[in-house]
């Protein structure tokens, strides 16, 4: 299966139009790819707070548009990373609610999936504020392997990738926009969750500086041993590899760890 993880360039340099643009023919130059990930909200910036609202979009807005095309011209099944999605005001409220909300494509351009991220960043500020959190994991079933989906800052959280493997995720698809500052956190957690889990973990970020943030770009892709296969410099650049789905399951029989979960554990008594 070859995948290639778009780490796109986000600043303040490019209008979203321009960027939109330039993903879309990104993504078509990716023919012949079985999978294609792009990154967290790459219109805005995921550190480009005053431009949610305002670049905000329904789900079925211009980058949804640009994508479902840009996935059915390619052939290719097409992760588009997550827009700040503005969602329909709930019946009895006149506020609409952001998302910031993960597009996924089939090869002919229908949305197969859709994933609003759980775990937002800031604690009391930026995306934990100004967005809604989802409630939902989310797996996608490919035809070579089970995709679970996750966003950056989830990338934290081991506990919600066990609720995808359990639902039978073997490829983790985690779109970020992670800064330099913590660059080690990002291949060590991408790591740990691809030994954790035996899974493939395909971690797609951006390059470039927005809202005064460099990003650590590094787009990694790491196999169920935790080897990493690939892995992106700071720029942006489209990193493509190969690998074995058939992986996963002789992973998890040769070292079966996974089978040695004991669930439901007590808490510590004091
Ligand atoms: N956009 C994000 O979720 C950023 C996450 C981050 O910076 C971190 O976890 O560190």
């Amino acid at each position: 299966m070859r995948a290639s993880l778009i780490q796109i360039r986000v600043d303040e340099q490019e209008s979203v139009d321009s960027r939109r643009r330039r993903a879309a023919s990104l993504v078509r130059e990716q023919a012949g790819a079985d999978l294609v990930v792009l990154p967290e909200l790459w219109t805005t910036g995921a550190f480009a707070y005053e431009q949610f609202a305002v670049e905000a979009e329904p789900l079925e807005g211009p980058t949804y548009e640009a994508m479902a095309k840009a996935a059915s011209d390619a052939g290719v099944w097409l992760h588009a990373g997550s827009i700040p999605e503005r969602s329909a005001p709930d019946s009895g409220s006149a506020a609409s609610t952001l998302y910031n909300t993960s597009l996924i494509f089939s090869p002919s351009g229908e949305l197969a999936a859709t994933y609003r991220k759980i775990h937002r960043f800031g604690f009391d500020e930026g995306e934990a504020v100004l967005m809604g959190a989802g409630d939902r994991p989310v797996t996608v079933r490919l035809p070579e392997t089970t995709v679970g989906v996750a966003t950056c800052y989830d990338l934290r959280f081991p506990e919600l990738f066990r609720s995808l493997v359990d639902a039978g995720a073997e490829t983790l698809v985690i779109p970020a926009g992670w800064p330099e500052r913590r660059r080690s956190h990002w291949t060590l957690l991408a790591r740990a969750r691809a030994v954790e889990n035996q899974a493939y973990v395909l971690a797609c970020g951006t390059a470039g500086t927005h809202a005064g943030v460099p990003q650590a770009g590094h787009s990694i892709v790491v196999d169920p041993w935790g080897e990493v296969l690939a892995e992106a410099g700071p720029e942006e650049e489209v990193l493509t590899v190969d690998f074995d789905p058939a992986k996963v399951a002789t992973t998890r029989e040769q070292f079966p760890a996974l089978k040695d979960r004991v669930l439901g554990l007590e808490r510590p008594r004091r």
